[in-house]
């Protein structure tokens, strides 16, 4: 795995403000949903109030990316764009709007991850994902790092509801999904563990949006 020294260049302070402001007190349950953002919609602000829900936690932080490694630059509004509109859509005081790979210096969702973990060693991340990516983090840099280091939960998301359960990474970790019934102990359970959150379907799309609206960024 690729070391960013920038990581360890945040001074506590920094660290605070990166993230508004406020550490994660020990112990907090945070759900981590990684994005592009390009721009947030009305379904990333579903996916984590479902996951607040089901999963118990405490806070969800999205964390703005820079530039998702898999996806094209030409169009990826501005990261301050992305963010602002992040913002103005959650709005809510257990979702936290950060650049925080940005300012770790991270682009590979396990990096973030593994550094996240060192900087805050006793709080309970989960990482949460729509189930297309599940069908795609076969193609993400060590993801079988990420299932190994945290509990993953996974959001239906039409139509990748069949193609989802037949994902390789689905079939590689095969026997720690949790039923859904015992999402709410996926914080708790020591990975690899994953669970199939089923849920009010929405098909919206930052993709969709930004067909309708193609002066996005604006
Ligand atoms: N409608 C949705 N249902 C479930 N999960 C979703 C939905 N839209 C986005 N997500 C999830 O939210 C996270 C961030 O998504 P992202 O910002 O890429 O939005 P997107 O709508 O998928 O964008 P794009 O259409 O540009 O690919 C991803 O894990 C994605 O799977
Ligand atoms: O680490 C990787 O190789 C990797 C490849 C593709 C996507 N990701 C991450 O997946 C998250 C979802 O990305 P997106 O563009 O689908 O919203 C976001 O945090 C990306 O940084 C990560």
């Amino acid at each position: 795995m690729t070391h960013h020294p920038t990581a360890w260049r945040l001074t506590p302070r920094q660290l605070a403000e990166a993230l508004g402001g406020r550490l994660p007190p020990p112990g907090a349950r945070i759900g981590l949903l990684g994005g592009s953002f390009n721009p947030a919609h009305e379904a990333h602000r579903e996916l984590s109030m479902a996951a607040l829900r089901r999963l118990g936690l405490d806070e969800v932080w999205w964390l703005v990316s820079p530039q998702n490694p898999l996806k094209p630059q030409q169009g990826m509004a501005q990261l301050a764009r992305r963010r602002a509109s992040a913002e103005r859509k959650a709005s809510h005081p257990a979702i936290r709007v950060t650049t925080l790979e940005s300012q770790l210096g991270t682009i590979y969702t396990a990096e973030t991850l593994a550094v996240l973990k060192a900087l805050f060693p006793r709080v309970r991340f989960v990482w949460l994902m729509g189930a297309d990516n599940l069908c795609q983090i076969d193609r993400w840099q060590d993801w079988e790092a990420i299932f190994q280091s945290l509990p993953v939960a996974v959001f239906d998301r039409p139509p990748y509801s069949i193609r989802a359960t037949l994902a390789k990474a689905a079939q590689r970790f095969a026997k720690f999904r949790l039923p859904e019934k015992s999402a709410g102990l996926l914080v708790t359970t020591q990975p690899p563990a994953w669970v199939y959150v089923h849920g009010r379907k929405n098909p919206l799309s930052a993709t969709r949006i930004r067909a309708i609206h193609p002066d996005w960024p604006g």
